[in-house]
């Protein structure tokens, strides 16, 4: 489906954003592990989460809707999963897939798990391995997509893993695994990944010398998830560049996860001298919060490199947008991850501002955008490609133009942040 969008001539209002998807993910799976009952409030409505739920509920694990967006989960516990009688379809989602193959392998309940056609094009080799390693038989197209056949015949053998590449989903796939393991399994971290998996796991950290090493075992309880999961930090994003960007803006945005993992995009803005308050900071269950707003800036240029990727890899298509309307040149390198995502997303980006007319370069692990606070970008078709995060920078940067854009197939908001047009247009009006 097409949507249009206007120039916007203010950007005002107060945003409800979806829950988080990293966190609703773990939430469902930890809930499902811990033998018992938990209740999770806010959980997520987007498409991605419910991928989720729908794999763990043909694993045999109750799950109830209560209202909405809190949901009842009868945890089976680690042992408590069944043989499940159909295909484990993760859909679009990555980290459905990823770190559902952690628990399989672990778990040794055989199990085929397929996606849609961007999924499947994503690479799984960097979690077939380590599980592979770890005793689990995987067969898979070209031994590296999906659909993903699991199962293990010998025991689970504990893995030491440094971690190869800065990936939260391949932290989180070895870590699940490793619940299985009578030894433990070592992770180790030299650049910081999301750390939601082992936050609400609570598991056993040791930090030395820029390195963590995080442990999983048998050992470990999985503790009941009965908490409220935090609007997501990756939604808020797109409202803090539109705010920064627009000259007329100020925007609410209540109760954002504030993990100090996921907020790197908030510290970036703020280094391109982004006005952003945060008031209310607290816990919500393990995560912080707070509450954000933003209000019209004068954006400077920034350089982002590798070791910050990490904390915001989701952010960078909408970091993108910002650097147009900053005095001068930034850079992001390092970010090469960007080409696994649901779309190659520097060639995504690349497309957008060709299409507007920007000054820049696409280099194979980053990007450079000449910026200019005056840059009115030219009215465009824009391609979503199925892509939830491409579909929504897009969006924010035509509220810059001076007649009306389109962005092509932007129905994938669903993905991560189903009333996301909604938002958008109450923000205009
Ligand atoms: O663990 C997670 O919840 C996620 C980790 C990131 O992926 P990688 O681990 O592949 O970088 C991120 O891009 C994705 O949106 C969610
Ligand atoms: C990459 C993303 O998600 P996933 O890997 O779970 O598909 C994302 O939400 O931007």
């Amino acid at each position: 489906m097409n949507y249009d969008i206007q120039p916007a001539d203010t950007l005002h209002g107060n945003v409800q954003l979806p829950a988080d998807k990293s966190i609703s993910h773990r939430s469902a799976m930890f809930a499902a592990l811990h033998e018992g009952q938990s209740i999770i409030k806010n959980f997520s409505e987007a498409a991605d989460p419910h991928s989720t739920l729908d794999c763990l509920r043909k694993l045999g694990v109750g799950i109830q809707i209560k209202d909405k967006n809190i949901i009842q989960v009868e945890g089976v516990g680690r042992d408590g999963f069944l043989h499940p009688s159909e295909d484990l379809d993760c859909g679009n989602s990555g980290t459905t897939m990823r770190l559902l193959s952690g628990i399989i392998a672990g778990s040794g309940v055989p199990a085929r798990l397929t996606g849609d056609e961007s999924l499947s094009s994503r690479t799984m080799k960097r979690i077939i391995d380590p599980l592979t390693e770890m005793g689990a038989v995987i067969e898979a197209r070209d031994n590296d997509f999906a659909p993903l056949n699991i199962r293990r015949d010998i025991p689970l053998n504990p893995l030491y893993f440094p971690l190869p590449i800065a990936s939260a989903q391949l932290k989180s796939c070895v870590l699940l695994a490793g619940l299985y393991g009578e030894k433990p399994t070592k992770v180790i971290e030299t650049l910081p990944s999301r750390d939601h998996t082992e936050r609400l796991l609570n598991l056993p950290i040791e930090e030395e010398n820029g390195e963590k090493r995080i442990f999983s075992s048998r050992e470990d309880e999985v503790p009941e998830q009965s908490y409220r999961v935090p609007n997501d930090f990756s939604a808020a994003a797109f409202w803090l560049v539109a705010g920064a960007i627009h000259p007329d803006a100020e925007i609410v945005l209540p109760k954002v996860g504030l993990n100090p993992t996921r907020t790197g995009a908030l510290e970036i803005l703020q280094q391109m001298n982004v006005d952003i308050k945060i008031n209310n900071r607290h816990f919500e269950g393990p995560e912080p919060i707070g509450d954000l707003s933003v209000y019209s800036s004068t954006l400077q240029p920034i350089n982002i490199t590798e070791e910050v990727v990490p904390n915001c890899i989701d952010e960078i298509p909408i970091l993108s947008v910002a650097m147009l309307f900053a005095d001068g040149l930034s850079k992001i390198s390092g970010a090469e991850e960007l080409r696994h995502k649901e779309t190659d997303r520097l060639t995504a980006i690349a497309e957008i501002l060709e299409g507007v007319g920007a000054d820049f370069k696409e280099y194979k692990d980053g990007l450079e955008i000449k910026g200019d606070p005056d840059f009115i970008p030219d009215a465009a078709t824009f391609q979503s490609y199925h892509d939830h995060r491409i579909a929504m920078s897009a969006a924010v940067l035509g509220l810059m133009g001076t007649s009306t854009s389109t962005v092509e197939g932007g129905e994938c908001t669903a993905i991560s942040y189903p009333g996301f047009w909604d938002d958008l247009s109450m923000l205009t009006n």
